[in-house]
């Protein structure tokens, strides 16, 4: 069958624990996320749900005029508030707990650290699909029990009304409630009557969780008796019913239920044949659950666990190790590229599934290929779920329910997916460890880092970092006293294969030869060498940072938003200039707007025009590009992907995207078009960025049989990060790059919060900043005068200081001005509390004036 559900739902699904005293009271928090919601509200358990709450359900509850989704974080047999005024929970929203007492536990945590409401962190941790969806109804005020507040003084005697007005009256009141969009379809011509009932208080709005959980169903046949009966009672049909006798047999022979439709379509038997066994009772059709599986249609072969290599050996003999002692541990597995990580990921994995235990695995969104997948896949079966965002809610829903359900051990997903609602957790993975989409840029700002090893460290679970190029903070964990994290290192690539050679070619000298061309004269060569033998080439054109913006040569007008202070960006399929914050397109211009001068035209290197000028140096070549604009639609990341590796392609060319994990035998030619982009950025990472991109672009040359050869153009050839890039001195790197982090005073040699202000006025923002910057300096030195005065142990690690605020280096985005405010801390030193404690002074500016704080620690982008 050609479906895309498989395996079926328990159809016996039991309540939680069967009914257990001390379930009589629920503490749920609300989602309404503000500082008054910040807590839990008590509600009665009705003793007909008592079964099917736990800690971790979601579950609807009235509050005030309207019932909201909730988590319930905590069951208790007694309650501190008057029992007589609490209310009961209304629905259980899910058979299966989405959540569990440990990751409430967590959300707890990820309050406290990232400084955001509770709800937001529970919200956070679980998929789209089951995020609350209100619904509008309308009911009779006197009838809306306890949801209304009594009509306003003095109108309740005005309530008498026109015919139209008794005639909805005793509609709704027929009905109890009715959803607001049915009302207006009922009465089309009634909307202002409708506002004006409600505004009188004759109606009353009712806000309702709106139930959208979709499990999909299927009908089912089976086998009602014994099966070993069916052949038997295929002997008392008639000669005629040849069908009939066709099927029986079938289902003596393979008793398992199969979906009608399938049966249909591959046995031929048309539904009457069911349906008159099913009358004569020997066969049962049933309405069954099923699982959306993206990868239903798909069969992966089976894979063995490859013969490790020495280092694999080695890497693989200290997590087994841990496992075995079910020992919190986190090991930071750095291996160059090639090396073989995936195998050790694969083999631990293996060892957590036999002891009984539970595993996730997490990869940068955009590396959750089907290449990627398929090694899980393959290696695990159905065991394995996998959540990523190209997935549909649905299909996303499943996976979670699965999880919930036991159906699987294996996670492999994005970020969130370290949220998995596992209980006998034995071992996070997260591949490509510096990647920065780790880190969430909305609220929670979290870092699935950091949360991984909370998680696991409750389990006592093992964590594995690997990397070829480990962040700078997770390297600096790993030495030192009480060092946190255990070093691991595979430093050469699998079956002796030699890492590519480096070459970096300096472009101010190419140009110095005549030469304009973006492609230096040694690249041009290595690509006519790669065309001629069949290889392929990957190039790298890293664009961040380098906007295709559009300048006037006369006067050095460049081309701005008007609502945001950043460059335009020139696309030229449709000649236009797009913001990237606001999305705001106007046509290219023709003349300069400030000078009237016709020389305005774009500058920069998109891979619009690397792609054309590919085209004129080298006829007929096939280019595969690969950035934002080819890769928004659906699926399309991986179907350029798979016509790359099926040689459809002789260039790979793009953004970042074409940097990471990436396995292609005939790839032998790397080039980075520009290496500098990302070094002139205003963020303290750049160095770092730019060894770790260079790094692992290099890393798709030469895997396998053959030998690879990168081509590294640059205007800086002399930073430190592209010569040690060039010479995969990781090493080397770090060394220098700790150096200058503890010159300028800045991670792993402290912690850093960003505090970021807007508003649409300056002023307003400006002094939001300022006082909320001397709140905070003053409260640390009151803080500051108590440590003195206890005593010295450790006073002198304590470190603090706040800078700023100053203008973001994007000072204004859709028209609100934004300053920010830096803290830098080390030590033992309670940031989120304090910062927790001055953000809640200016929540009444916050909720008045519009005015927008957000709070980031350990901030990736400082923009
Ligand atoms: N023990 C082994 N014996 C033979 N081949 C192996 C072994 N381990 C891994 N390989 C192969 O080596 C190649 C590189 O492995 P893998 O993709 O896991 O590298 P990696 O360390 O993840 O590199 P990167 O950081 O660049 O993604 C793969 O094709 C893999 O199948
Ligand atoms: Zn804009």
């Amino acid at each position: 069958m050609a479906g895309r559900e498989s395996a079926l739902y328990d159809e016996t699904l039991l309540p939680l624990d069967g009914p257990e005293p001390g379930r009589r009271y629920a503490q749920v928090i609300v989602d309404v996320p503000a500082k008054q919601t910040n807590r839990p509200f008590d509600y009665i358990v009705p003793p007909e749900l008592e079964a099917w709450v736990g800690v971790g359900s979601r579950v609807g509850v009235p509050f005030g005029p309207r019932t909201l989704q909730g988590f319930v974080v905590g069951l208790s047999e007694s309650t501190g508030m008057d029992p007589r005024k609490l209310k009961p929970i209304e629905q259980v929203l899910d058979l299966v707990p989405p959540l569990n007492p440990e990751l409430v536990d967590l959300a707890r945590w990820m309050s406290r650290t990232y400084v955001c409401h509770e709800i937001t962190a529970l919200q956070a941790m679980i998929p789209g699909a089951l995020k609350a969806k209100y619904e509008k109804y309308v009911a009779v005020a006197e009838e809306a029990d306890g949801h209304s507040a009594p009509p306003p003084e003095g109108q309740a005697l005005l309530l008498a009304g026109s015919p139209e007005e008794d005639e909805i009256t005793a509609f709704v009141r027929q009905k109890g409630t009715v959803p607001m969009d049915a009302m207006l379809r009922r009465f089309p011509a009634a909307g202002p009557l409708l506002k004006r009932m409600l505004e009188r208080g004759v109606l009353v709005e009712v806000q309702t969780v709106k139930d959208r959980l979709n499990a999909k169903k299927v009908l089912y046949v089976e086998p009602a008796a014994d099966p070993r009966t069916l052949t038997e009672e295929s002997g008392k049909l008639a000669a005629g019913a040849k069908r009939q006798k066709e099927l029986l047999l079938h289902f003596a022979a393979h008793p398992s239920p199969v979906p009608l439709a399938e049966l249909t379509d591959k046995l031929n038997v048309g539904a009457g044949t069911v349906k008159a066994l099913a009358d004569k009772g020997w066969l049962t059709i049933r309405e069954r659950e099923v699982f959306r599986d993206p990868y239903a249609g798909r069969s992966f072969a089976r894979t063995e666990p490859l013969p490790l290599t020495e280092q694999q050996r080695g890497a693989f003999a200290a997590i087994s190790d841990a496992l075995g002692a079910e020992r919190h541990d986190v090991f930071l597995l750095h291996g160059v590229t090639g090396s073989g990580k995936t195998e050790v990921y694969l083999q631990s994995i293996q060892q957590c599934l036999d002891q009984g235990r539970e595993a996730i695995v997490l990869v940068p969104e955009i590396s959750l290929t089907p290449q990627m997948v398929e090694r899980f896949k393959s290696r695990f079966g159905d065991a394995v779920a996998v959540m990523h965002s190209r997935l549909s809610q649905g299909e996303r829903y499943d996976e979670w329910r699965k999880i919930g359900l036991k159906r699987v051990s294996v996670v492999i997903g994005a970020r969130s997916a370290v949220f998995a609602p596992f209980t006998k957790l034995g071992l996070i993975i997260i591949d490509e460890e510096h990647e920065s989409s780790y880190k969430q840029e909305e609220s929670p700002k979290y870092h699935a880092r950091e949360v991984a090893v909370q998680r696991a460290a409750r389990h006592g679970a093992v964590v594995v970092l690997g990397s070829a190029t480990p962040s700078l903070e997770s390297f600096a964990r790993t030495s030192g006293r009480g060092a946190p994290y255990r070093l691991l290192t595979m430093a050469d690539r699998v079956e002796g294969r030699p890492l590519p050679a480096v070459r970096i070619v300096d472009l101010r000298e190419e140009l110095k030869a005549g030469n304009r061309s973006m492609f230096s004269r040694g690249l041009y060569k290595a690509i006519e060498e790669r065309l001629h033998k069949k290889e392929q080439t990957v190039l790298l054109l890293n664009r961040r940072g380098y906007s295709t913006f559009v300048m006037c040569r006369s006067c050095g007008y460049v081309v701005q938003c008007p609502h945001c202070d950043i460059s335009l960006t020139y696309h030229q399929v449709s000649r236009t200039m797009r913001c990237h914050y606001c999305g705001l397109t106007q046509p290219e211009p023709k003349t300069c707007p400030s000078c009237d001068s016709e020389h305005i035209r774009f500058f920069g290197t998109g891979t619009q025009r690397v792609e054309e000028e590919l085209g004129k140096l080298f006829p007929g070549i096939r280019v595969i590009r690969m950035d934002v604009d080819t890769t928004s639609e659906k699926g399309a990341h991986e179907r350029l992907l798979t016509k790359f590796r099926n040689k459809q392609g002789d260039v790979l060319l793009g953004t970042q995207m074409v940097a990471k994990g990436l396995d292609f035998p005939d790839v032998t030619l790397v080039g980075v078009i520009a290496a500098d982009t990302v070094l002139h950025l205003p963020d303290f990472r750049a160095a770092e960025k730019t060894f770790q991109l260079l790094t692992q672009v290099a890393g798709r040359a030469g895997r396998h049989r053959l030998p690879g050869e990168v081509f590294i153009q640059t205007y800086t050839p002399d930073h430190y990060s592209i010569e040690h890039a060039s010479r995969h001195d990781y090493g080397a790197f770090i060394a220098t790059e700790l150096d200058s982090r503890r010159q300028r005073g800045y991670p792993p040699y402290c912690e850093l919060v960003l505090v970021t202000f807007s508003h649409e006025q300056v002023a307003m923002v400006v002094r939001a900043a300022e006082s909320f910057a001397t709140r905070l300096k003053e409260k640390w030195q009151r803080m500051r005068t108590e440590f003195d005065s206890v005593s010295g142990a450790g006073a002198e690690d304590r470190y603090f200081e706040v800078y700023g605020p100053v203008a973001s280096p994007i000072p204004r985005i859709k028209d609100r001005y934004r300053f920010q405010c830096m803290v830098k801390y080390r030590g033992d030193v309670d940031v989120s509390g304090m910062l927790t404690e001055t953000a809640a002074a200016f929540d009444e500016t916050v909720r008045q004036e519009k005015l927008h704080i957000s709070i980031d620690v350990n901030p990736q982008v400082l923009m």
